[in-house]
């Protein structure tokens, strides 16, 4: 029986708010957003909630990112545990609404002014007819660089690979420093490559493996071109944290980052002054240039007790108004199209940077296996930066891992 069913029968249960109108119990929500930096702003917006709702408790939990998919799965499966609504990633969404752990949407408060919300943010929401999901922050990625490295040097922003080694080495020989930290542990730092040389993960639309084709190969070489020429430094571990220190710290001059990274690198010493930080697109492969889409919406889990209160919560957090308040404090990205146009959310500076990243990211498959592609790429990925096998046996152990995925393609 999938909880789905389970979840619709008792949702005129305790807790819910049939009565009144008026909404009341408690709505416990998972937030993943980092400690320390995006977490407080997050938390104060969902306590927001019962200004408007005073019969409403929220029960703010922060799960971290790496552990609340699992986390969710387990809970749901189990039926206790879950929270209410939780803050699920791009790639978690089809997954969790596939398996029936999602109330869907459609029809119920949570979708007011849907038509407002970009259609690349609600491309991941929406699942075999139906929609499971707000979105909340829609993301790509950019090229991070330090002003004051890059005019010691000399040197501009790399529009391609070719001009990153060469600014590279400019920096190595006139500041000592490193180029460019290459995240190493998360295969999301690899897709702008990959992309780049005109190679994708998968080619869902004719469901075909693609990332052990000759582009997959090539993107393979290219990022272990830039460690093994010294443009770049990496780690096979903790490369969050090493990639923020090093950046913040002025070790490199360059990074690939998002708009989620904001927060934590301005409280960089090398961006105390914030116009140190520039940003560019994310270099150029042979074949073109692109970054992926990312980002986070906000779903209910089917067996809430508390339905009610929490589609109001779902659109409370995603409204417009939340979302402005979100971008003022973090320079997140709003996935509805009336919030770009308010004068603030307008002349943010790192808004303006990364909404045209996000309108030519490039889109990823929204089907439930998406976000497994992922574990099987990052292995390989860090094995082919540190020497550990050659991209033509990576990129084929990837290949075969995914057709052990995706049963039926090519
Ligand atoms: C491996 C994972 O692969 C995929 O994830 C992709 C993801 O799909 C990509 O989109 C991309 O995500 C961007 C993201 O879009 C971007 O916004 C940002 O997120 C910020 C937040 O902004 C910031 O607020 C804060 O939260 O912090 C967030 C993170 O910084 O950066 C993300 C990229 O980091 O890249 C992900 C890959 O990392 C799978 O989906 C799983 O997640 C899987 N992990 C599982 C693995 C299981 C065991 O195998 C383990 O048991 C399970 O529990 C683990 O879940």
């Amino acid at each position: 029986v999938t909880l789905a069913a389970c979840g619709g029968s008792d949702s005129g249960s305790t807790g819910g708010s049939k009565s009144s109108g008026e909404l009341s119990g408690t709505v416990t929500w998972w937030d993943t957003s980092t400690v320390g930096s995006e977490d407080k702003v997050f938390k104060k917006l969902a306590e927001g909630f019962t200004k408007k709702h005073p019969k409403v408790t929220v029960k703010y939990v922060n799960v971290p990112f790496g552990e609340a998919q699992n986390k969710f799965k387990n809970a749901a499966q189990s039926g206790s545990g879950a929270p209410d609504v939780i803050r699920s990633e791009v790639a978690w969404t089809p997954e969790f609404a596939d398996l029936g752990y999602l109330a869907p949407l459609d029809g119920t408060p949570a979708l007011k002014n849907q038509d407002d919300f970009l259609a690349q943010a609600a491309a991941s929401t929406k699942y075999n007819g139906k929609t499971y999901a707000v979105p909340q922050v829609i993301d790509s990625m950019g090229l991070f660089y330090n002003k004051k490295i890059f005019k010691e040097a000399g040197v501009e922003a790399p529009k391609n690979i070719a001009e990153l080694k060469t600014a590279a080495a400019k920096i190595k020989e006139k500041t000592g420093k490193t180029g460019l930290y290459l995240r190493g542990d998360d295969a999301y730092w690899f897709l702008s490559f990959l992309y780049g040389e005109g190679g994708d993960m998968v080619d869902a639309e004719n469901k075909k493996i693609t990332i052990d084709n000759e582009a997959g190969v090539k993107a393979f070489k290219t990022v272990k071109d830039l460690v093994d020429s010294k443009a770049a430094i990496t780690d096979a571990t903790n490369g969050w944290d090493n990639m923020q220190a090093a950046f913040k710290d002025g070790k490199v001059a360059m990074m690939i980052n998002g708009p989620w990274a904001l927060a934590d690198t301005y409280a960089g010493k090398e961006f105390a002054d914030k116009a140190n930080l520039g940003i560019a697109p994310v270099p150029a492969g042979s074949a073109g240039q692109g970054a992926p889409q990312g980002g986070h919406n906000l779903a209910v889990y089917a067996g809430s007790k508390n339905l009610d209160a929490s589609y109001a919560f779902a659109e409370y957090m995603s409204s417009a108004e939340s979302q402005a308040q979100v971008t003022k404090e973090l320079s997140l990205l709003p996935t509805r199209q009336s919030v770009y146009l308010q004068s603030e959310v307008a002349g943010n500076e790192k808004v303006g940077f990364f909404k045209p990243a996000v309108d030519k990211a490039v889109e990823r498959p929204w089907i439930p296996e998406g976000g497994s592609l992922f574990a099987p790429l990052v292995t390989e990925y860090t094995k082919v930066l540190t020497g550990q096998t050659t991209p033509e046996q990576g990129a084929k152990t990837v290949g075969d891992g995914y057709r052990k995925l995706l049963k039926d393609w090519k």
